[in-house]
């Protein structure tokens, strides 16, 4: 199906979201009216541009409070009209958008209301235009989409059509199987947009917390399905209010817009993508630094041993377990601090993995490759984080670590080690865009997410996992300006025995994150924890939770750059991450500032 959207959806000047919108490979474009006021182009201008970029004009929106009035103001809102529909003549925009009333002085009156659509559609077919009538969810006597079909089809004019709008249909509550009683020829145009479940006022929840599909908690494709059943051939398009989207930059919302719009199509069966392939392990996790001492004093003293250096690039492998860690030395990555790259991820088909990240407009990293080594497939997610899709051992593709010389085997440590997860902060312009992303592209199913106080603002976070724990990303935004030594990424270790880990580390010389006595105290009162436990974990910062199904233990080091790492020991099949303890967590690296973990 074509694809559409909003010109409201995207920021910046009218030029850049047409440009933003033609990139990411929309069809078409929903002009704005105050996009078109402001612009210093000509109708004829933005005409020639968007067909310079291969877009349609699908629709031009809105012309609001025409219908239902008393006589004298109706004179004038057609007054207003043939203006409208003049310019779009010069705009070439055949479908133009007009909402239901929220006058004062409309009147309650089906009658009146559908013998005025009637004349109004009548102007419009003399300059052969098309009026498509929406029921804003807060119109003054027409908020519904039922109701608006009613007055369309009581006009009986060939001009006058519905519009429909994802969210004023599903923010009222209505059911969406009606839609089914429309003909799809007199549905003109169908809007999109999700949105989080939130109890508020619904003009303020559509005009501010509007998503694109997919990222909020609505069943768009559900309605969705209800509207092809009608017939309906005209485009999906994209209508999302959002004020992150408004500061945001157009480019890449653009591309997460329609990633959102090729998800919404796969799962309705109206277009297809290759299937998704589901990872199901980290193969490893790769730090770049400006300096490797503090990495590689924090790694050794962690348990890691270096096993292997790559044959081309300055790149060691240091394990412990199965937990692999790549330390970069290479010269691109000397201007940042050290920072957490690069993910490789097990797959079980990585050619295919890449083929659908691809589809779904992941960038295709190009390849850093020395002749002869592994040909990786890589994309970058939303926060640049390069993923590499690896073949299992002795599966298919080709085998990262054939590209390391071995110089030590890997030491069998005290006790197991992996990487349990990976906590990675997003730009906050994007974080619904990285759920997203990581759903779609990579098969993670999100948890719910958790909003965590933090001394000096919030943080939002949301885990993405793979059925059976083999992958679990924790991504989290915090309120800007970030502060990068706190709202750091971090690596967490499982271990069979977290108490253990932490005094090794300790007795190593690490460093671990001091957690208040207060916490203890409480905890103390919160579970009935056996004797020795508590002043177990109280001496070497143990943080504690527990779930319906097992415990949590876990530590923190301090920070290395912008990244941290965390060891933990998850027993009885504990599901969470410990948000509980993360307010005390991140308050006790705010007061650990300035000391340094390496
Ligand atoms: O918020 C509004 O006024 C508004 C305008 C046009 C639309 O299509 C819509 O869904 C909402
Ligand atoms: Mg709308």
């Amino acid at each position: 199906m074509r694809t559409s959207i909003a010109t409201v959806s995207l920021s910046g000047t009218l030029t850049e979201k047409l440009t933003a919108a033609a990139r990411a490979g929309f069809d078409g474009v929903e002009i704005f009216e105050n996009d078109l006021l402001a612009s210093p182009l000509t109708p004829e201008e933005i005409r020639a541009r968007c067909a310079d970029l291969g877009l349609t004009i699908d629709l031009y929106q809105p012309m609001r409070d025409i219908e239902a009035l008393p006589e004298e103001r109706f004179a004038d809102a057609l007054r207003r009209a043939r203006h409208k529909f003049a310019l779009m003549r010069r705009l070439g925009a055949d479908t133009v958008l007009v909402c239901s009333s929220v006058d004062p002085d409309a009147i309650d009156d089906d009658a009146l209301a559908a013998g005025q659509l009637a004349r109004l559609a009548s102007l419009a077919a003399e300059h052969g235009i098309r009026v498509a009538y929406e029921a804003l969810a807060w119109g003054r006597h027409i908020s519904t989409y039922d109701h608006a079909w009613r007055v369309v089809e009581a006009a009986g004019h060939p001009a006058l059509g519905t519009c429909l709008d994802s969210f004023h249909i599903l923010s009222r509550g209505s059911d969406p199987k009606g839609i089914e009683d429309i003909p799809g020829e007199k549905i003109f145009f169908l809007q999109l947009a999700d949105a989080p479940r939130l109890a508020m006022d619904v003009l303020q929840w559509s005009r501010h917390y509007r998503c694109f599909p997919g990222q909020g908690g609505f069943d768009i494709a559900g309605l969705v399905r209800h509207v092809l059943r009608t017939g309906y051939a005209g485009p999906l398009s994209l209508e999302v209010f959002n004020d992150v989207f408004r500061q945001a930059e157009a480019a890449p919302t653009a591309v997460d817009a329609q990633r959102s719009l090729r998800l919404l199509q796969e799962e309705t069966g109206t277009a297809a993508l290759p299937e998704p392939v589901v990872p199901t392990g980290v193969a490893f996790a790769e730090l770049v630094t400006p300096d490797d001492r503090p990495v590689t004093a924090l790694l050794g003293a962690l348990g890691f041993t270096r096993v292997a250096r790559h044959r081309g690039k300055p790149v060691d492998l240091w394990q412990q377990g199965e937990a692999r860690v790549l330390v970069n030395t290479g010269p691109a990555e000397r201007r940042d601090g050290t920072r957490l790259a690069a993910v490789g991820l097990t797959s079980p088909d990585p050619a295919g993995a890449a083929r659908r990240a691809e589809a779904l407009l992941a960038p295709v990293l190009p390849r850093r490759r020395a002749p002869g080594d592994a040909e990786l497939e890589a994309v970058a997610a939303p926060d640049g984080t390069e993923l590499f899709f690896c073949a299992a051992p002795g599966g298919d593709g080709p085998d990262w670590r054939a590209d390391f010389a071995a110089d030590t085997p890997a030491p069998e440590g005290p006790e197991a080690c992996r990487i349990d997860h990976l906590a990675l902060t997003q730009p906050w312009h994007h974080f619904d865009e990285a759920v997203l992303f990581h759903r779609g592209v990579l098969g993670l199913s999100p948890q719910a997410g958790v909003d965590v106080a933090d001394p000096y603002g919030l943080l939002r976070s949301r885990a993405v996992a793979g059925e059976d724990g083999g992958v679990r990303i924790v991504l989290s935004v915090g309120a800007a300006p970030t502060d990068d030594t706190v709202h750091a990424q971090h690596l967490a270790l499982a271990t069979d025995d977290v108490v253990a880990a932490a005094r090794r580390f300790r007795a190593a010389g690490g460093r671990l994150l001091p957690i208040p006595a207060n916490y203890y105290d409480d905890l103390a009162a919160r579970f009935d924890l056996p004797d020795g436990e508590l002043e177990t974990y109280r001496e070497l910062g143990i943080l504690y939770d527990r779930d319906a199904h097992g415990a949590f233990r876990h530590c923190y080091t301090l920070t290395v750059g912008r990244v941290f790492v965390e060891l933990l020991q998850r027993d009885g099949g504990y599901r969470g991450y410990g948000a509980p303890n993360a307010p005390v967590r991140l308050a006790a690296q705010h007061a650990a500032r300035g000391l340094t973990g390496g």
